[in-house]
């Protein structure tokens, strides 16, 4: 397996990925033809803000597995384009908070204080003290817009500073600002009652311009800071407020294009305060990052739940390893579903019964749809299944029974396709034997594996002996068989047989020719 790393990250996680025997190619700042022509043959894919990763770069990455970003902001990451293309994005959503929010405070102190104006101009051997005259933040009020990982990081540093927090976040619950001490008010009291204003938010459609020439009228005084993410405030908007002393200064470490180009309206006025986005740039941060992404990327080559996906059904890890043997027998029992059903699918449906059916199960589900769908042959895993499901007009039904009569645990997938349905139940004996114990209400014990043959016959004496010579005189070996009738001797029944070598069409039309036999399927898994 190979990863491509195009932003820099911290070499623990590099080691890490070489530790766990990957190839890893570093080739930082590729863009256009050569970010297509590197990651052509990435199965992992390790990036920062710098990489833009388009819909163009999956459609040029076959093998790609996961997107890992080593940080938070995943705006440059095309994630519908990913799920598309069944590819894993992931996060590292905790390594860089603290160092984004000391980041914040001392961009706010920067502003308020004017330390790189004087600085600069002390360097430049100017004793310039009586033109500064600067705002303290005790007493003051700090108004955070978006109360997240770092606006709740932000809010409790400077209320220990002696700050007042008002917070404007409306997918944030009461409960958690009290804890905070924070006082949770609506956008505009948000912008009007700061005399600092920080902003938390992602980018995304919502957030895009939230701030702008009439939010920053509304604040009417204080200071701005953004260390979250370059359009979420408008730049041309910010310039011209504090250069008319609208708002009193401000401070950014984001930028709507990244690297700055000279020309941003931000550089050129006195009391804006900028960085190149240094918010997660700390030794202790990169680490962080940069391992839990390795970690990641380890996890997704080993079909291992992947924490922080984004676009894949989450599972709780501690959870995994009661979950982990049901996901191969669902996806299995999906296969031979699909498979034994004719005609056009129209709707699947998961039942859980037994323990299985506490468990979270998103997963497995995910994991049959990807079954029902691979005799398709469609580009289909568990990322993507369920977008794919939906794109077809292919409804998908889950349900649970905690009771089960017969099983400990077992999970059923069904197929429908309008007139015709198509019933495949699995469990696992002693826990990790899958075992296929149901097909459209015949009671089996068959053991799912290679080359199998499901026939539907009269039950008549001679039946099994015949498809048996058939099969022998054509070279095809059984390796083992189950047979099952509904009722009675006489009625119908089904046979489902292990083969070692693969059955020829002309081989099966012999078989159907026979009229005790009603139908025979050939199953490959
Ligand atoms: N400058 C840096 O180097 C740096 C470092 C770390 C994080 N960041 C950026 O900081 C931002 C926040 O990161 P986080 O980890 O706290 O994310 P988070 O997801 O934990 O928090 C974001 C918060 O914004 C809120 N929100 C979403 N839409 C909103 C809206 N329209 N109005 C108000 N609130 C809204 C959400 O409810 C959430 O509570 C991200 O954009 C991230 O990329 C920047
Ligand atoms: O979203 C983030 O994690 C920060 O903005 C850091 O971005 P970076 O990894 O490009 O420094």
């Amino acid at each position: 397996m190979k990863v491509l790393v195009t932003d820099p990250i911290a070499d623990a996680g590099l080691d890490r990925l070489r530790e766990a025997g990957y190839e890893v190619e570093t080739a930082y700042d590729v863009e256009g033809d050569a970010l297509l022509e590197a990651v052509s043959d990435a199965n992992g894919l390790i990036v920062r803000s710098g990489t833009q990763v388009t819909a163009e770069v999956f459609e040029a990455a076959p093998d790609l597995v996961i997107v890992g970003r080593a940080g938070i902001g995943v705006d440059n990451i095309d994630i519908d384009a990913a799920t598309q293309h069944g590819v894993i994005v992931a996060n590292a959503p905790e390594g860089n908070v603290r160092a984004a929010a000391e980041h914040t405070v001392a961009m706010g102190f920067a502003a308020a204080r004017s330390i790189p104006q004087a600085h600069a101009r002390l360097k430049d051997g100017e004793w310039a003290k009586s033109d500064y005259l600067g705002n303290e933040v005790n007493g003051k009020t700090l108004g955070v817009v978006g109360l997240g990982r770092v606006g709740q990081e932000v809010a409790k540093k400077f209320s220990s500073l002696g700050m007042d927090i008002v917070a404007y976040d409306p997918y944030i619950g009461e409960e958690r600002a009290d804890q905070l001490g924070a006082e949770l008010v609506e956008f505009d009291a948000c912008l009007s009652r700061a005399d600092f204003l920080t902003v938390h938010t992602p980018l995304t459609p919502e957030t895009e311009g939230l701030i702008s020439t009439d939010e920053l009228e509304t604040m009417g005084s204080g200071y701005l800071v953004n260390c979250a993410r370059g359009g979420v405030v408008d730049e041309a908007a910010l310039a011209e407020a504090v250069d008319a002393g609208v708002i009193d200064g401000a401070a950014v470490d984001v930028f709507a294009d990244e690297p700055v180009s000279p020309d941003n309206p931000l550089l050129s006025v006195d009391d804006v305060v900028v960085t190149p986005h240094l918010g997660a740039s700390t030794s202790a941060a990169q680490e962080n990052v940069a391992v839990s992404t390795a970690d990641q990327i380890v996890a997704a080559f080993r079909d291992e739940p992947v924490i922080n996906a984004l676009n894949a059904p989450s599972v709780d890890e501690s959870a995994f390893p009661r979950i982990q043997p049901y996901i191969g027998l669902a996806e299995t029992a999906g296969k031979i579903a699909a498979q034994l059903l004719d005609g056009r699918l129209g709707e699947v449906e998961v039942t859980y019964t037994g323990d299985i059916a506490g468990e979270d199960i998103e997963l497995v589900t995910a994991s049959a749809l990807k079954g029902v769908f691979a005799p398709l042959e469609w580009q289909v895993n568990a990322v993507n299944a369920p977008q794919v499901a939906k794109e077809r007009g292919i409804e998908v039904v889950e349900s649970k029974s905690r009771q089960s009569d017969d099983f400990q645990s077992l999970v059923t997938v069904t197929v429908r396709n309008g007139d015709e349905e198509m019933t495949v139940s699995g469990t696992l004996f002693t826990g990790e034997d899958p075992r296929i114990v149901r097909i459209n209400g015949y009671r089996l014990d068959a053991i799912p594996y290679g080359q199998m043959l499901v026939a539907r016959n009269y039950d008549k004496p001679g039946v099994i002996g015949f498809i048996g010579t058939v099969l022998g005189e054509n070279d095809v070996n059984i390796a083992g068989m189950f047979n099952a009738r509904r009722a009675k001797a006489g009625g119908e029944a089904l046979t489902v047989y292990n083969l070692d070598d693969d059955v020829p069409e002309s081989v099966r039309e012999k078989l159907l020719a026979d009229d005790r036999i009603i139908d025979v399927d050939l199953i490959t898994l």
